[in-house]
């Protein structure tokens, strides 16, 4: 188990842009100091990957770890994990702040993780906080959908893959050096759509198993910096986990002082 604090939202803001250089002000979002771009407003480095910094470059497409299982290694680049820190410490820390999500024998998981979209608790989706404050969650941004769907192009190297892919909810979660995730499947959504996964910060073991056990065989693979790793099709319901992260492995030019972020998109399937 992990220490209860310090909470992501605490941790280290982004070095300081030099002038002339892409970052989340240049983004155009109004902001009033570090930290402050509104996770609801449409992040201009993400939508428009043209207008972020593409000097990271990598060739298109990805590995394929099992079938529907794609890594895309580096599909961000370092201006949009600014960005998506930036949205992602603001949901933070509320309506419902990130918290340990408590286990229904006791225990509390070592990740800390916050939701937009739909609530997710074990072992189920509503629309409040129930098990933090009650709040209602922050609404899923469109612009997560448009991200979502160009990670499902990129992943499966498919123009068409994308279309008609609408996830509306998205677990923030937040790894300190100790933090763990035990292997588990994504089944609480009734959707067979895809999971897209997208990591900022340290570098993880990110183990990717089977449908059927929790057990081998699977394949470890490491998550670094602006990942992309989609599991769909016959993957969907595999089982999978975070057995380590690698503390100090992050770039702090990625907004993330230390620690890992992984946000996994999802389609519910559910109404209200
Ligand atoms: O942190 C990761 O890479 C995976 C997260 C995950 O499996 C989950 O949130 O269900
Ligand atoms: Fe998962």
């Amino acid at each position: 188990m992990s220490t209860p604090l310090p909470g992501f939202e605490e941790f280290g803001e982004p070095e300081p842009v030099a002038p002339g250089r892409q970052g989340p002000d240049d983004a155009g979002n109004s902001r009033t100091g570090p930290g402050a771009v509104s996770p609801q407003e449409p992040l201009q480095g993400l939508l428009h990957p043209a207008a972020a910094d593409r000097s990271q470059a990598r060739p298109a497409g990805g590995r394929e770890i099992a079938p529907g299982a794609v890594h895309v290694p580096g599909w961000l680049t370092v201006a949009q994990q600014r960005e998506l820190v930036a949205a992602c410490r603001g949901w933070a820390r509320g309506p419902a702040p990130i918290r340990h999500t408590k286990l229904p024998r006791g225990g509390v998981m070592s990740v800390q993780t916050v939701c937009i979209g739909w609530h997710w608790q074990p072992y189920a989706y509503t629309r409040t906080a129930d098990d933090v404050n009650g709040a209602r969650v922050a609404a899923f941004p469109y612009w997560i959908v448009e991200l979502g769907r160009r990670a499902l192009v990129e992943a499966y190297q498919d123009a068409a893959a994308g279309d008609g892919y609408t996830p509306d909810t998205a677990l923030i979660n937040f790894y300190d050096g100790q933090a763990k995730l035990g292997m588990h499947q994504d089944k609480e959504e009734r959707s067979g759509a895809p999971v897209v996964s997208l990591s900022i910060g340290d570098t993880c073991v990110f183990r990717f198993g089977n449908t059927e056990t929790r057990t081998k065989p699977y394949t470890d693979i490491e998550l670094a910096s602006g990942d992309l790793f989609v599991f769909g099709g016959p993957s969907r319901f595999a089982y999978h986990g975070v057995p380590k992260v690698r503390p100090g492995t992050g770039d702090p030019a990625s907004g993330l002082a230390s620690g890992r972020l992984n946000i996994t998109m999802r389609v519910t399937g559910l109404d209200g």
